[in-house]
């Protein structure tokens, strides 16, 4: 398993309310989250789609925290909505006029602190020496730090984005053990897009976060690495947050202005569980095609009948070009075929037996869909290996992303597909089923490639593979924010 791979980590997302909602606010808030049908988690579960848990927090004021300790307990939210501070002071106890300690923090429950937000850097006194020792005494009272780092616009405009967050992340994290690193959640909030309503590009927000990773990585080691959460922050909203949290290595985000109110916080959340279960990590641009030869090329010489027909079909519901090539791209996996992949689980189960000394008798089908999916990096590396080598022709895909590319359904319909597919992708637990009497043949291809392609990215993935610098591809220093 790679360090970088999310789904090793829960996903988050954090309301950080700032110097908004006094402790009447606070509570009314809370009943609006709680009381208003916005339960998306439970919702979820009662209609039986399966969503990966999402771990949610608010950071009220200082005034407000108790009445959120105290309401989180009368609703029925205690457990599914944690709270924390904006700051602490870093020193213990004392004659310090205006501070608050760790351990009165940590009295109330507080499950996270927040440091180094850049308005703290901004508005008070709050340097990199500070910031590190209140990582030291938020982990000593047993509580999580959420470090925030993010460059301003100066820096960006400079060309140093990431290099100057990368710079503040070294300073607040120099003391630590990498055992005290892996408790540590990281926030990127790049400060031009604070409250500004533009977030970066995706693809921006992927690269700048997979270098942090990298950094966590080469300074602590990949178990550290792999342990570290990193949001994201600045302008998150409900109608962006899909787009980002399905780029690879998110674990979620820190919302200011519309974590205030609980309707769109809810949505966002309710983004990030859809998106937990299979984030795509693609966009059709990134299809790999062989030899590059022109997609209609690419069908002739690849697909069989009925394949060519399907995908013809398809093509001509989505008109657009990143639809027509994803439609191939099923078709090419449906004409693969799945035999190869399921002798790769098989092999990848006696692994597991020889590692366990268990013995396996036949493929005992949840165990095999979980052999899959954990294991799907490699699987899917060495599919690509073969593709290389041209001995598989074709790329895989999934009906979400069809659903992804076609850009006349309006985001909320869309947003009502994806999640029926995710209730869909969730039947991959009938994989139990195989031997029951369903017809699993006719489903089962695109939702198993489903389960594999959550965890590619192609973009950065091929470019390690192939050894190339990802640093020197960096979108923010060529000037290209998208992808080529
Ligand atoms: O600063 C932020 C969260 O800490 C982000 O604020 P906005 O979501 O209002 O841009």
């Amino acid at each position: 398993m790679k360090y970088n791979d999310s789904v090793l980590r829960t996903p988050m997302v954090i309301g950080n309310w700032k110097m908004n909602l006094d402790h009447r606010q606070a509570g009314q808030w809370l009943l609006e989250y709680s009381g208003s049908g916005q339960n998306w988690a439970r919702r979820m579960e009662e209609t039986g789609t399966v969503v990966n848990r999402v771990e949610t927090g608010v950071l009220p004021s200082f005034t407000s925290l108790l009445a959120i300790h105290d309401m989180a307990r009368k609703t029925d939210l205690n457990g599914e909505l944690f709270f924390g501070a904006q700051n602490v002071s870093e020193l213990d106890a004392g004659a310090y006029t205006g501070d608050i300690s760790a351990q009165m923090l940590a009295a109330l429950d507080c499950r996270y602190v927040l440091l180094g937000h850049s308005e703290q850097r901004r508005y008070h006194p709050e340097d990199d020496e500070k910031i590190d020792r209140k990582m030291r005494v938020v982990l000593d009272s047993g509580m999580t730090p959420i470090v925030c780092i993010g460059e301003t616009k100066l820096g960006r405009d400079d060309g140093i984005g990431i290099d100057y967050a990368l710079n503040q992340l070294v300073s607040a994290v120099r003391l630590l053990s990498p055992e005290d690193m892996s408790k540590v959640i990281v926030a990127y909030e790049p400060v031009w897009s604070i409250g500004t309503g533009t977030p970066p590009d995706p693809t921006v927000i992927e690269s700048a976060l997979a270098d942090i990773r990298d950094f966590i990585n080469a300074t602590f080691g990949a178990d550290v690495a792999a342990k570290v959460r990193i949001l994201y922050g600045g302008s998150i909203k409900p109608d962006n947050a899909a787009s980002i949290i399905r780029r690879y290595g998110i674990d979620g985000f820190l919302v200011g202005g519309a974590s205030l109110d609980p309707t769109k916080f809810a949505k966002i959340c309710h983004r990030v569980a859809e998106s937990s279960v299979v984030r795509l990590r693609r966009t059709a641009h990134t299809i790999y095609r062989p030899g590059k030869r022109t997609v209609e090329e690419f069908t002739d010489s690849t697909l069989q009948e009925p394949y060519q027909i399907v995908a013809s079909k398809v093509a001509q519901n989505h008109p657009d070009t990143m639809a027509w090539r994803a439609s191939l791209a099923l078709a090419a996996y449906r004409t693969v075929g799945f035999q190869w992949l399921e002798e790769q689980a098989a092999a990848e189960l006696e692994d597991a037996a020889d590692a366990s000394g268990t013995t396996y008798l036949g493929f005992e089908a949840d165990v095999l869909r979980d052999m899959i999916w954990s294991n799907r990096l490699r699987i899917i590396e060495s599919m690509m290996k073969l593709i290389d080598e041209r001995r598989i022709r074709g790329v895989f895909s999934i009906r979400q992303w069809l659903i992804e590319c076609d850009d006349s359904l309006d985001p909320d319909r869309r947003h009502e597909l994806l999640a029926e597919e995710f209730a869909n992708v969730a039947c991959m637990r009938a994989y139990g089923e195989i031997g029951h009497g369903v017809d699993f043949e006719g489903f089962r291809r695109p939702f198993v490639a489903g389960y594999l392609l959550s965890d590619v990215d192609t973009q950065n993935r091929m470019w390690r593979m192939r050894g190339i610098d990802r640093k020197l591809h960096r979108p923010w220093k060529s000037g290209r924010l998208g992808l080529q």
